[in-house]
C-alpha cells in the first residue's frame, strides 16, 4: 500500500464526446486528489516519448494519428495504490475486451478497421508515472 501519483490523459475521442467529467467524478468518488489539470494537444516530440516502447510496432502511425484528433486533457491525480486501481477502472486496452462499468469498456470503441478509440490512458508504474509527467507538465519539473 503505497500513496502513488499518477499520469491520466483524457484522450480525443474523451474529450470530444464528453467524457471529461466522468473521469473525474470517478476519481473523486474513488477518494483520489487531482493535483494538477489542463487542455492539451499531442506533438510528435511528446508521442514519441510516451510511447517509446511502440515507435516500431505497425500500427504507431495510427496512435499518432489517433492522438492528433482532437485536444486531450492531461491530470496528476494521486492516492492510495491509485496506479493498479486506475488502470482496473479504466479497464482492457481493446474496448471490445473491457468490462462493462470500465471506463473503456462504457465509452471506447474498436472501429471496423481495426482502429482502437479507448477514451484514457494512465501510467503503468511509478517510474513511468514520473517519465509521463515530465512530458505533459514540463512546466512543473
Ligand atoms: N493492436 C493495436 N492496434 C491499434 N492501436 C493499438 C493497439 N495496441 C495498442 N494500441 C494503442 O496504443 C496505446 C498504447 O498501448 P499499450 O499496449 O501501452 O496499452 P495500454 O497501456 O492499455 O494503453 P495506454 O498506454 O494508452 O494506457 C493503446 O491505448 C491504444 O491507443
Amino acid at each position: 500500500m503505497s500513496e502513488e501519483r499518477i499520469l491520466i490523459l483524457v484522450k480525443p475521442d474523451g474529450v470530444m464526446l464528453g467524457h471529461i467529467g466522468e473521469v473525474i467524478t470517478r476519481l473523486e468518488r474513488k477518494g483520489y486528489s487531482i493535483d494538477a489539470l489542463k487542455v492539451t494537444t499531442a506533438d510528435a516530440d511528446k508521442l514519441r516519448r510516451h510511447y517509446a516502447d511502440l515507435l516500431e510496432k505497425p500500427f504507431f502511425p495510427e496512435i499518432e494519428a489517433y492522438m492528433y484528433e482532437g485536444p486531450i486533457v492531461a491530470m496528476i491525480a494521486t492516492g492510495t495504490n491509485i496506479i493498479s486501481v486506475f488502470r482496473r477502472m479504466a479497464g482492457a486496452t481493446n474496448p471490445s475486451e473491457a468490462d462493462f462499468g470500465t471506463l473503456r469498456g462504457d465509452f471506447g470503441r474498436e472501429w471496423p478497421d481495426g482502429l482502437i478509440r479507448n477514451v484514457v490512458h494512465s501510467s503503468d508504474s511509478v517510474d513511468n508515472a514520473e517519465k509521463e509527467i515530465k512530458i505533459w507538465f514540463p512546466e512543473l519539473s
